[in-house]
C-alpha cells in the first residue's frame, strides 16, 4: 500500500529493503513509473514509483514522542520514528492516545521509581514523555472525574513486555489509589503481591520469553467514592495445561517446579524431592536455571507472597505437596502386563514414585496405580474393567497430571480473588487487561486459535470504540462521515464462534462423534466453508485450513484440535482423588452431581472459551478503553538491538491498523482565519478582503486543487465557530510546503499520510 507519488530528482524517500525493510535515499532519476535511488548505506536501487514513500527531510534525529506529530504517518515513517527513540533509551511513543511500548530488555529502575509516579500524579496527559504510568493515570483521572469504569489493554506478542507494563500500571494505580497509611495486607498490597504468585505457577522459560506467561488475566480494581481501592478480581484464560508433562529443549515447565526442587532441606525432605534432573516433566529439556534467578530465593519469595494474598501456611504446604505428586507422577514408567493390551509399574523405581505420589496425594497407591493402568468401561447393566497398553498407560498419567494442575491454578486465582474481596458497593473500577497478543507460527494448533480468536475480538473492540468516538464527534460537528469505510471483522468471528455452523460449532460436534478424526473434522471445514472468504484449504495438505485474520493468514494444522478440545476428568482419577484424605485435594476433585456424572463426560474447551471472551467484552464494553502496545525489537532478548522487519511485522499486526484507523476520519481542524492567515500566501488574491473567510478559504483550496474538505460548525461551549474540517489522508502540507520550500514530492490519497496543516510552513 505504498503512496502514489509524484517524484522528482533529488525527492528524498524511501525504498523497499530485504534486510531492513526501508532504506531511505535520494531519487537521482526518473524514467516514467521507475526511479532510481542513491540509498544512504550506498547502494543504488530501482524502484517503481508506486512502491516508495516520501521521506520527511527535516525529521529530527530523536523522533517524536507522539506519532501524530510525524509528516508522514507511512510504515517507514513510523519504524524509523520509533527506532531513532530506542537509540537513545525512549521505549515509549504515543500514537494519540496509544502507547507503544517496545521492550529495552535493560531495567531503567528512575524511570519507575516513586519520584516518577508522583510526577505524573500532577502532570496532564501528553505534558510528560509518554509512559505507562500517564496512560494509568488519564484512566484514573478519567473514572474520577467522568465516573465512568476504564480499561487498559496491554496487548503484544509473547516477550514484548505485557507482564512487565501491565505491573507498571498496577503499582502506579496501586500508588494513587492506596490507602498510605494503612496497617496490615492492604487490598493493594494483595494485589500486586498476587503477580508473583501467579507468575510462579503460571509463567515459564520459553524461547520467545524467559518470563512468559502462559495464560491472559484480566484485573478488575475496584474503586470506592473516594477513588481509593476497595476490591480486587482476577481473571484467567486458557492456562498452557500441555506445558506440564511435556517440554522441548531450551524451554522449562512452570517456574514454580525448579523453585520447589531447591527449596529447604526440610522440605526437600518432606516431599521425597530430589534434583530437577531426575524427573522427566524436568529433564525433557536441558534448561534448568535462568540467568539470575535463584530458585532457592524465589521459593522463599513466593511463600512470603503467598502470605500477603491470604494462602494459609498448611494450604502452601498443600500446595507445594501436590506439586511434587506430579513430578513423581511424571516417573512412573510402564511396561507390559501378562494380558494383552495391559501394562504395570515398569520397575521398582517406578513402583517407588507411584507409592511416593499416592503418598502425597494422600489416596490409595493401589487405586492410584489401577486409575493408571486401566479403564473402566459402564455399560448399561454392568462395568467391565479392561487393560491399558503401556502407551495408553503414559497418557493417562500425563492427564492426571494436567488436571491436577489446572485444578491447582484455578484454585490459586480462586483464593487471590476471596482474600482479597470483591467490593460490593463499589461504582467503578479499572481493569487491565494483559492477553496473549496475535500468534502465527510454523505449526498453528488449537491454542493459537484460541489466541487469534481473542485478537479478533479485541480488534473488533478497537475498531467500534475508535469509530464510535470518530462518529460521534462527527454527528456533534455535522459532518457527513458516511463514506469512511467501517473495517469489521464481524466474517472472522461468524466463521470462527456463529453458534450453529461455526469452527467451534463443528469442533464440538466432531468431538461428541465417536468415529471423527481431525482429517473428518477438516473435510467438515473444507465443505462448509468452501466459498468463504475467509477461509482456505492449503494446497497438499488434508488437514490443514487457513484463517485470513486481521493480521494476516493462519495456516492451523487440526491434528490435536479435537483433543485440546475436550475437557473432562478420567471418571477414574475424579474417584481416587475426590477420596483423598487430604482434604485440599479431595477439594480440588469435589464429588459430581448425579446430574453431571451422568451427563456427557465432554466439554468444550472452545465453547467455553468463547464464552469467557464475550464476558471480557462485556465488561470491556462498559469501560473506556486506553490501549498500550508492546512491541519486541528482537528475538534476541537482548539490549540495543532493534530489527526493522521484526517490528515491523509486530507493528503490522495491529498497530499500523491502529493508525489506519485514527487516520480515516477527519483529524484536522482548523479555523477559517487561522487557516486564511496561514496559507493565504499561496493565492494572495484571497487576502484582498473582498471576500469572507469561508469564501476565501474555498477559493485557497481551489487554488491547490485541493479537494475533499467539508465545511462544518463547531459548537464549542457557547461559542459558535466556523471550522474547516479536512480528511486526514490528504497530505496537504506538501503541496503547501511546494510553495514555501521547494519540495519535490507530492503525495495523494495515501492511507497511512496525515495531514499536516499545522507544521506545514514552520
Ligand atoms: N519496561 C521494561 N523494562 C525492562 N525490561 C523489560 C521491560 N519490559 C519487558 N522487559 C523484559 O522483557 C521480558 C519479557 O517481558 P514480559 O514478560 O512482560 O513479556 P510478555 O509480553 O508478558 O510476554 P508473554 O506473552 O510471553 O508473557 C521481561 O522479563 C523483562 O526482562
Amino acid at each position: 500500500m505504498a503512496a502514489a507519488v509524484h517524484v522528482e530528482v533529488e525527492a528524498q524517500v524511501w525504498v523497499e529493503d530485504p534486510d531492513v525493510a526501508w532504506i531511505d535515499g535520494e531519487v537521482i532519476e526518473v524514467n516514467g513509473d521507475q526511479i532510481k535511488v542513491k540509498c544512504t548505506s550506498g547502494k543504488t536501487v530501482i524502484a517503481k514509483v508506486s512502491n516508495v514513500y516520501p521521506k520527511d527531510a527535516e525529521a529530527s534525529p530523536c523522533g517524536v514522542d507522539d506519532m501524530t506529530k510525524l509528516a508522514y504517518l507511512h510504515e517507514p515513517g513510523v519504524v524509523q520514528n520509533l527506532k531513532s527513540r530506542y537509540d537513545i533509551n525512549e521505549i515509549y511513543t504515543y500514537t494519540g492516545n496509544i502507547l507503544i511500548a517496545v521492550n529495552p530488555f535493560r531495567r531503567f529502575p528512575h524511570l519507575y521509581d516513586s519520584h516518577m509516579m508522583e510526577q505524573y500524579k500532577r502532570a496532564a496527559f501528553g505534558e510528560l514523555s509518554p509512559h505507562p504510568f500517564a496512560v494509568a493515570d488519564a484512566a484514573y483521572r478519567l473514572m474520577i472525574n467522568e465516573g465512568v469504569s476504564q480499561s487498559i489493554l496491554v496487548s503484544g506478542e509473547s516477550g514484548a513486555g505485557k507482564t512487565e507494563s501491565t505491573k507498571l500500571l498496577m503499582r502506579y494505580l496501586a500508588y494513587v489509589g492506596g490507602r498510605a497509611a494503612a496497617e496490615g495486607r492492604t487490598v493493594e498490597q494483595q494485589v500486586l503481591e498476587s503477580n508473583p504468585v501467579l507468575e510462579a505457577f503460571g509463567n515459564a522459560k520459553t524461547v520467545r520469553n524467559n518470563n512468559s506467561s502462559r495464560f491472559g488475566k484480566f484485573v478488575e480494581i475496584q474503586f470506592d467514592q473516594r477513588g481509593r481501592i476497595s476490591g480486587a478480581a482476577i481473571r484467567t484464560y486458557l492456562l498452557e495445561r500441555s506445558r506440564v508433562c511435556q517440554i522441548s529443549d531450551p524451554e522449562r515447565n512452570y517456574h514454580c517446579f525448579y523453585m520447589l526442587c531447591s527449596a529447604p532441606p526440610e522440605d526437600i525432605e518432606r516431599y521425597k524431592l530430589e534434583n530437577p534432573r531426575t524427573f522427566h516433566y524436568l529433564n525433557q529439556s536441558n534448561c534448568f536455571e535462568l540467568d539470575e534467578v535463584d530458585d532457592s530465593k524465589e521459593y522463599l519469595a513466593t511463600r512470603r507472597a503467598m502470605d500477603v494474598v491470604g494462602i494459609s501456611s498448611d494450604e502452601q504446604d498443600a500446595i507445594f505437596r501436590v506439586l511434587a505428586a506430579i513430578l513423581h507422577l511424571g516417573n512412573i514408567e510402564f511396561s507390559e502386563g501378562k494380558e494383552i493390551d495391559s501394562s504395570i509399574p515398569k520397575d521398582e523405581n517406578s513402583w517407588f514414585h507411584l507409592r511416593t505420589a499416592a503418598e502425597l496425594f494422600m489416596c490409595n497407591v493401589k487405586v492410584l496405580e489401577d486409575s493408571l493402568c486401566k479403564r473402566i468401561i459402564v455399560t448399561r447393566d454392568e462395568s467391565i474393567t479392561k487393560g491399558l497398553d503401556p502407551e495408553a498407560a503414559v497418557l493417562r498419567r500425563d492427564a492426571l497430571a494436567k488436571i491436577v494442575y489446572s485444578r491447582l491454578f484455578d484454585w490459586i486465582v480462586n483464593k487471590i480473588n476471596n482474600s482479597i474481596g470483591q467490593d460490593p458497593n463499589s461504582k467503578f473500577l479499572i481493569g487491565v487487561l494483559d492477553i496473549y497478543g496475535f500468534e502465527s507460527f510454523k505449526t498453528n494448533s488449537f491454542e493459537q486459535f484460541c489466541i487469534n480468536l481473542t485478537n479478533e475480538k479485541l480488534q473488533q473492540h478497537f475498531n467500534q470504540h475508535v469509530f464510535k468516538m470518530e462518529q460521534e464527534e462527527y454527528t456533534k460537528e455535522e459532518i457527513n462521515w458516511s463514506y469512511i469505510e467501517f473495517i469489521d471483522n464481524q466474517d472472522v468471528l461468524d466463521l470462527i464462534e456463529k453458534k450453529r455452523g461455526g469452527i467451534i460449532a463443528l469442533l464440538d460436534e466432531a468431538c461428541l462423534l465417536p468415529r471423527s478424526t481431525h482429517e473428518t473434522f477438516a473435510q467438515k471445514l473444507y465443505q462448509t466453508f468452501k466459498n468463504h472468504q475467509r477461509f482456505s484449504k492449503p494446497k497438499l495438505t488434508r488437514s490443514d485450513f487457513i484463517i485470513r485474520h486481521y493480521a494476516g493468514d493462519v495456516t492451523y494444522q487440526t491434528e490435536l484440535f479435537l483433543d485440546k478440545n475436550k475437557d473432562y476428568v478420567v471418571a477414574e482419577h475424579q474417584a481416587l482423588l475426590s477420596a483423598s484424605k487430604c482434604p485440599f485435594v479431595s477439594g480440588l476433585f469435589p464429588p459430581l452431581s448425579e446430574d453431571s456424572s451422568k451427563s456427557s463426560k465432554f466439554s468444550s474447551i472452545g465453547s467455553r472459551f468463547k464464552q469467557q471472551l464475550q464476558a471480557l467484552l462485556e465488561t470491556l464494553n462498559a469501560t473506556e478503553p486506553h490501549y498500550i502496545r508492546c512491541v519486541k525489537p528482537n528475538n534476541h532478548l537482548k539490549p540495543g538491538i532493534f530489527e526493522n522487519i521484526n517490528v515491523l511485522q509486530q507493528l503490522r499486526c495491529g498497530v499500523l491498523e491502529a493508525i489506519r484507523i485514527s487516520c480515516a476520519g477527519y483529524p484536522t481542524r482548523r479555523a477559517f482565519d487561522e487557516f486564511v492567515y496561514r496559507f493565504g500566501i499561496l493565492a494572495p488574491e484571497v487576502l484582498d478582503g473582498s471576500c469572507d473567510e469561508i469564501t476565501a478559504t474555498k477559493r485557497l483550496l481551489e487554488k491547490v486543487d485541493l479537494k475533499g474538505y467539508q465545511v462544518t460548525m463547531e459548537v464549542n461551549t457557547s461559542l459558535q465557530v466556523s471550522r474547516l474540517t479536512l480528511p486526514k489522508y490528504l497530505i496537504i502540507d506538501t503541496f503547501l510546503r511546494k510553495a514555501f520550500v521547494n519540495f519535490s514530492i507530492i503525495t495523494y490519497n495515501s492511507t497511512f499520510c496525515k495531514l499536516m496543516l499545522i507544521y506545514s510552513s514552520s
